[in-house]
């Protein structure tokens, strides 16, 4: 559905994106990196509100430059920050939302602002201002807005930071349910995220693609590098702190789990990788910074 090839976006000097290329096809497919990435550049990319300095994409076979109006029509796009207008209801804010996106019938602006407001559980909020919502109702009203036209691409970039864990498990439940019919594309830092709802994965890192394949492939990047070990307290002070995924106080000192090429001295075995294993062995020490 989605072609990325050699693509790449500079800020004035500032390398945002170097040679991405990536494939993704009607799927839920999660895009991970730490703060700074890129993740935003290219999720605006492919939303077509920003042109990148070289490459190409290919959405639904159309080209992303010459097709943008096409493009932008099969495309829902819940950015990071958006603006909702709490004075007006969830009702008025689609109804608003839907005129903009060109549905010029009222009648089918009633039907799909119905049905858009049951899949995401708000229908009985539909005359309640949005300034009475809480944050998931919002992030849920975000993903309504998105979901009208019935896109065939769904960009969704960090849409669960703040919310709470039922509002989370909800909100990516909801988008799974979206992804049936549709692509997908699903930026995070949080890797749970990813785990309990997309197939395919790709890790952005300083602006290149440092992986790309199914969360199973991501967790062997980090295959042979993950220790479990008691270290003294002092010997824990020493550690480099990126390399610590956890660590918990014991009886004898601190139960740690080590992301390391290197194992640690004394007592350590080698354990298998989760997959935020494979994405912090991935990114490195970066998440020093
Ligand atoms: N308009 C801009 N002008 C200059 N530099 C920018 C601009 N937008 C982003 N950048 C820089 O480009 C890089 C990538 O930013 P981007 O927002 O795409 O990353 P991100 O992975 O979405 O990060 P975050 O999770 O913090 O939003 C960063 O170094 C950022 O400072």
């Amino acid at each position: 559905m989605i072609e990325i090839r050699n693509l790449s976006k500079t800020y004035k000097h500032h390398p945002a994106l170097t040679g991405v290329n990536l494939e993704i096809g009607q799927e839920m497919f999660g895009l991970l990196g730490p703060n700074g990435a890129g993740k935003t550049t290219l999720m605006r990319i492919l939303s077509t509100l920003l042109e990148p300095t070289e490459g190409t994409v290919r959405v639904g076979g159309l080209n992303l430059l010459s097709d943008a109006e096409h493009i932008r029509k099969m495309t829902g796009y819940l950015p990071q920050y958006f603006h909702l207008y709490p004075q007006l209801t969830a009702y008025e804010f689609l109804d608003y939302v839907a005129v903009m996106k060109g549905i010029k019938s009222a009648r089918e602006r009633k039907s799909q602002i119905g049905e858009i407001l049951q899949q995401v559980n708000l229908a009985d909020k539909a005359g309640a201002k949005i300034k009475t919502f809480s944050g998931g109702m919002k992030q849920r009203l975000g993903i309504a807005q998105a979901l009208l036209g019935d896109p065939k691409v769904l960009i969704v970039d960090e849409p669960t930071a703040g919310l709470d864990p039922e509002e989370r498990v909800r909100f990516r439940n909801l988008l799974s349910r979206s992804s049936l019919s549709r692509t997908v594309l699903l930026s995070t830092h949080i890797v749970a995220d990813i785990e309990s709802s997309c197939s395919r994965v790709a890790v952005l890192h300083r602006g290149r693609i440092a992986f790309a394949g199914s969360l199973a492939g991501l967790q062997e990047c980090a295959e042979g590098l993950v220790w479990e070990a008691e270290l003294s307290e002092r010997e824990f002070a020493a550690y480099e702190p990126h390399e610590v995924v956890t660590a918990r106080r014991t009886d004898h000192g601190m139960l740690c789990r080590i992301v390391s090429a290197t194992p640690p001295a004394g007592n350590a075995a080698a354990v298998k990788p989760t997959l935020e294993d494979g994405y912090l062995a991935l990114i490195g020490g970066d998440r020093r910074e």
